[in-house]
């Protein structure tokens, strides 16, 4: 599919999911639903909120929030998650089990990104959760990076991997982990090749970017997220891997709404916006890839096989066909940047 004669005008592929979404809450996930309800069944939908979903009753009240939230004749499963702290306790995940609401559990290093303050200081303080959470199936989904000052930035997914997920691994053998929003060759190498149940998440704008794209022409705050983006090498090694058909890399977009003003500041907040339009940047990945034809899979089939869930049964269909992007969307009370805010995409939902 490298000549332009080979793309198709248009691609109707089962309904997709989500499988990490930041949707916020209040007025802000009241803009953000629409949009991801447009593409998406499903979505895993990440508890960093201030403060954050530590308890199955926060997870249940959320999930309510959410539904009430959801426009009228629109449908959409969220999938609740539970953030880990150094106190939840081994009965808080039993009763998330019981609950059929929570269906993971999340581990934000503590200081590692957005909202993370309550986050994990040493995974040893976690040892008798982890192994309830082996005990009943249920994932652990892992913000991997370490937060040592020490590590440079575009060092710490791979120092995370030596650090924290191979000992972790080893402890909890059959523990699901999916080591989320992966940006290196080194997390792509290492899940590919790794023994027992694990997976990884894969956002459009690593597949789409490289380091460059936060610099080009000046500092473009918009394009700056976390784990940040990196060399072309790695962009590369992500792309191969998502198109692979390798069923342990699935769809997760990590869309994460932050009002325009705490992005274009001096200390600027970390996230990009694709809630809006995630399957059609996933699309120009993997038509730039050659790769049309593993866009299903790694949308629609893999995520769904690895959370032992049913594929959804409808369809979406993306039609190749230019539009221009907002330069903003207006949200509660603020503005939100999207990702390629202003700019041309070659597909379009339909
Ligand atoms: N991806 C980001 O850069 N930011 C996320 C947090 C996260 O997933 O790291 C956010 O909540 O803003």
């Amino acid at each position: 599919m490298s000549t332009l004669e080979h793309i198709p005008s248009s691609l109707t592929i089962t309904r997709p999911d989500d499988w990490h979404l930041h949707l916020r809450d209040g007025a802000t996930m009241a803009s953000v639903l629409p949009h991801s309800a447009r593409q998406f069944g499903r979505a895993i939908v990440m508890p960093n909120l201030k403060p954050p979903v530590t308890t199955t009753a926060d997870a249940v009240a959320y999930r309510e929030r959410i539904l009430a939230a959801l426009p009228q004749g629109m449908t959409f499963d969220p999938l609740m998650v539970l953030y880990l702290t150094n106190n939840t306790s081994p009965d808080e995940i039993r009763r998330a089990q019981d609950s059929g609401v929570v269906q993971a559990v999340k581990l934000y290093p503590a200081g590692a990104t957005t909202n993370s303050d309550l986050g994990v200081t040493d995974l040893k303080n976690c040892y008798k959760v982890l192994e309830v959470m082996q005990e009943v199936g249920m994932p652990f989904l892992v913000h991997g990076e370490v937060t040592d000052p020490e590590i440079d930035i575009f060092d710490r997914e791979a120092v995370f991997i030596e650090r924290v997920m191979r000992p972790l691994r080893s402890a909890f053998p059959a523990l699901s982990v999916v080591f989320e929003h992966i940006t290196t060759k080194d997390a792509a190498q290492y899940v590919a090749e790794a023994e027992g149940p694990i997976a990884a998440t894969i956002t459009a704008h690593h597949l789409l970017y490289n380091r460059n794209e936060i610099f080009k022409g000046g500092i473009r705050p918009h394009y700056y997220c976390l784990p940040i983006l990196k060399r072309e090498e790695h962009r590369l090694a992500l792309m191969t891997a998502a198109a692979s058909g390798d069923e342990r890399f699935f769809l997760g977009t990590d869309s994460a709404p932050h009002m325009q003003g705490a992005k274009e500041a001096a200390c600027g907040c970390a996230g990009c916006y694709t809630a809006l339009h995630a399957m059609e940047l996933y699309a120009e990945a993997f038509e730039r890839a050659g790769a049309l034809d593993k866009l299903e899979a790694f949308a629609s089939f893999n995520g769904p096989a690895f959370y032992g869930l049913p594929r959804n049964t409808d369809t979406i269909t993306l039609r190749r066909e230019s539009w221009t992007l907002p330069a903003s969307l207006p949200m509660g009370d603020g503005e939100v940047i999207p990702l390629n805010a202003g700019e041309q995409i070659n597909w379009k939902m339909a």
